[in-house]
């Protein structure tokens, strides 16, 4: 029988070591989120703020049908450079793959926690897959309620033998679908780079590594208390998300109060049946030398629904140099970035809590 939260001498034990996450916690039925899970004020999300935004703040749809038409291209270069994030429709990724995919998250999570235990950091065969919750407990000072299942991509025969048989043949399915789309993604974006080509060593940078994520908010007591996932930037040059009907994701945006003064806000993306989400991640921030803007964002605790998301993290390979394009400089332009080795800067990321944009810094001049 499940224990009672005031029996739970041990709470990291019974969420990070024994593999139950918050997932676990929430099926206990606990009434009030424990104190490891309030977050400080400054942190939280003022709901009542984010709803007063402008209601033209919103960030662009772009519909990829029209693929080809040079507006399509500008209007992701555009997005890319304004909002770092936007949704794409008609992207070509059918939905019974991205329903198939969402199914096998909940598969995944309803799994024993003696199941899902065999891939905790200590117990996985590999460090390419890696089950855990909130981002980093060992380094974090409150935690966030998600749980997730991380898995690196190396090959089909890799993940084939390696990721977890309730997620695998989806994520496998979704990501051959998703590779066209990003593809298309990296042309458009590399045409304002003054990149013409991309050739191995380029194909290498932008999309040498990828990484999916399957992320699992359950439904929480005290979701004005805590926080789904902590304001940050990806580190992956592009980041395409899946998010279910559900709601939660805001992306930190600047507008002009009535004083003409520039402020910043959350806006809400909106669930578009169908659509993903792309955003810009700080490699690609690094590589255009600031262009494109990796741009913060964080989820909400929910009330009263489960919620699930599905990130595929497209980055350099982890043994790649990153730093501005020489194409970028070729203008005669400052560089704002030096040259990283990217698996540096992932483990630098990895290291420490969520920190809105501060991971950029390792990077800067
Ligand atoms: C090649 C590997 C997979 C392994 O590194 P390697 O040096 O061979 O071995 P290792 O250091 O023992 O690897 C384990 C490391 O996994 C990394 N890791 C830590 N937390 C996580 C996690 N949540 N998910 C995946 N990996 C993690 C850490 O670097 C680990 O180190 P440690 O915690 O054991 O000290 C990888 O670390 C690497 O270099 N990858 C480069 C490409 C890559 O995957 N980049 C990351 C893109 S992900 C990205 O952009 C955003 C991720 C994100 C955002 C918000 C969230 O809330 C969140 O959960 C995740
Ligand atoms: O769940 C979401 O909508 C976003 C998750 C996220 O930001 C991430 O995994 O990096
Ligand atoms: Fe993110």
């Amino acid at each position: 029988m499940a224990p009672i939260v005031s029996e739970l001498s041990n709470l990291t034990d019974f969420v990070v070591k024994k593999g139950n996450g918050v997932k676990g916690l929430a099926e206990i039925g606990i009434e009030r989120v424990p104190d490891q899970y309030i977050q400080p004020i400054k942190e939280r999300m003022d709901m009542h703020q984010a709803l007063q935004m402008p209601s033209d703040l919103a960030i662009p749809v772009i519909d990829m049908s029209k693929w080809g038409d040079r507006k399509v291209v500008d209007s992701i270069c555009d997005a890319a450079e304004k909002w770092g994030f936007f949704q794409i429709i008609n992207h070509g990724v059918s939905v019974e793959v991205m329903e198939n995919v969402k199914t096998a998250t909940v598969r995944f999570f309803s799994s024993t926690a003696e199941e899902k235990s065999k891939y905790t950091k200590e117990n996985s065969p590999t460090n390419h897959v890696r089950y855990g919750t909130s981002f980093a407990p060992e380094a974090e000072s409150s935690l966030e309620w998600k749980d997730y299942l991380s898995l690196f991509f190396t090959s089909e025969e890799d993940a084939s033998t390696l990721w977890p048989p309730q997620c695998k043949d989806e994520a496998l399915e979704y990501m051959k679908n998703a590779e066209p789309v990003i593809r298309k993604l990296m042309e458009a974006l590399m045409t304002r780079l003054n990149v013409t080509e991309i050739n191995e060593n380029k194909s290498s940078l932008l999309m040498g590594s990828k990484r999916i994520n399957f992320n699992y908010y359950p439904k929480c007591p005290n979701p004005e208390l805590t926080i789904g996932v902590g304001r940050h930037s990806d580190i992956s040059n592009l980041t395409l998300l899946l998010q279910d009907d559900i709601g939660g994701l805001y992306v930190r945006a600047h507008c002009t109060d009535a004083n003409g003064s520039i402020v910043q806000n959350w806006v809400h993306i909106p669930p578009i049946s169908g659509a993903l989400v792309i955003n810009v991640g700080d490699a690609l921030q690094i590589m255009s030398n600031g262009r494109y803007k990796s741009v913060e964002h964080r989820v909400v605790a929910n009330g009263s629904k489960d919620r699930l998301s599905v990130p595929i993290f497209v980055n350099p390979r982890p043994s790649d140099a990153i730093g501005p394009l020489a194409e970028v400089l070729e203008t005669g332009e400052r560089a704002v970035y030096k040259q990283v080795l990217y698996s540096d800067y992932t483990k630098h990321f990895f290291n420490k809590a969520h920190d809105g944009k501060k991971t950029l810094d390792f990077a800067k001049i």
